[in-house]
């Protein structure tokens, strides 16, 4: 079914920007500036750090002694030299004038900013964030109520599945090297790609794949993806405490069976319900 066209509007655009070696100012150096900075750290940026010492946050104090992507000045903003050869502005400052007058300088300067409390100057908003290596899980009220975007995080913290980091990472690189066996950009190589890809990852539970180690991960390949088939762990020497359900190969017909049974159960469920509710 189309989404009801009515309901596709009062949210934001989310996406995972880009911002290696790209350069941040943060204005400010509390609490709030603490959090800006372990956000832009993780995703490689270079950071310029404006605020006076005598405000920092412990945190704050703790990034600017021992990273080296952060270049520090003890003073205040000094206006709009202070945006040159800047990408990106968020500020967290306790000065509602000034930070109105930083946004209005990025504005005239096409310049994306976040001003920590004043959500008609921030071009975007932060969102409660969960990290677990690559993994990153951004929870968005947008704007409405930040607190219950924290509880809503820590819920969904609860679910995700032990290994997920790592298999993540594992399934990255056996992406890298599967590219490196067939390069190229679309086309049918591409389309063949993507299926083995879907296969190996919906076979395989989440902590099958945190075990891919180098090793295995050529073995996946040789056996796997030019045999045109998803072997299992064990085919490519590894081992699991626990047998996975899942851990045979997307072939078997014995358990594609029942999964089939199961969807069809489920969907019939479903209709059920949808045809019993009150309206
Ligand atoms: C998610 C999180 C990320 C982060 O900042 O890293 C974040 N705020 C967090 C916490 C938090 N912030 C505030 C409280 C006190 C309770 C309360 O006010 O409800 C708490 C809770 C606490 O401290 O426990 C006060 C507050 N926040 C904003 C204003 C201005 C305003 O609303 O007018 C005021 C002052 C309001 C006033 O003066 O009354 C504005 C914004 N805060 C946002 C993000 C953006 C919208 C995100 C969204 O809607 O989902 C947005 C629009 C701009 C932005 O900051 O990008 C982080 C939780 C991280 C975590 O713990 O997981
Ligand atoms: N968006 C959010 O999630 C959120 C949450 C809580 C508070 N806030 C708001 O964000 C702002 C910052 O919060 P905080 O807890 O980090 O405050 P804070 O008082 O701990 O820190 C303010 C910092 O700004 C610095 N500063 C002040 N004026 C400056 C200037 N002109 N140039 C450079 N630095 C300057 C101070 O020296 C200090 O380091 C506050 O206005 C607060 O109300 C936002």
């Amino acid at each position: 079914m189309p989404p009801d066209i009515s309901s596709l509007s009062g949210g934001s655009l989310i996406v995972a920007w880009q911002l290696k070696d790209k350069n941040v100012l943060i204005v400010g150096g509390g609490d709030v500036a603490s959090g800006r900075i372990e956000s832009i750290l993780v995703a490689d940026a270079h950071i310029t750090l404006i605020a006076p010492r005598a405000g920092l946050h412990p945190l704050t104090k703790h990034f600017i002694d021992n990273s080296d992507r952060i270049t520090y000045h003890d003073r205040v903003f000094a206006g709009p030299q202070d945006l040159a050869d800047i990408d990106m502005v968020l500020t967290a400052i306790d000065d509602v004038e000034v930070s109105r007058q930083i946004c209005a300088l990025c504005r005239e300067r096409k310049i994306p900013v976040n001003v920590a409390d004043i959500p008609p100057s921030c071009d975007f908003y932060f969102g409660s964030q969960i990290r677990s290596g690559p993994l990153q899980i951004m929870i968005s009220t947008n704007g409405r109520s930040p607190k219950l975007a924290n509880i809503i995080r820590k819920r969904i913290e609860t679910c995700i599945p032990d290994h997920a980091g790592e298999a993540i990472e594992k399934v990255g690189e056996l992406r890298e090297k599967l590219k490196e066996r067939a390069p190229g950009v679309g086309g049918d190589l591409g389309k063949r790609r993507m299926r083995w890809m879907i296969d190996v990852c919906s076979s395989w539970s989440m902590e099958e794949l945190a075990l891919l180690d180098d090793k295995m991960i050529a073995r996946l390949l040789d056996e796997g993806w030019e045999k045109n088939q998803v072997p299992r762990l064990e085919d490519v020497g590894g081992h699991t405490k626990k047998a996975s359900a899942n851990a045979t190969s997307v072939r078997s017909p014995s358990l594609l069976l029942p999964t089939a049974v199961g969807f069809v159960a489920g969907v019939l469920c479903s209709a059920a319900f949808l045809l019993t509710r009150p309206r």
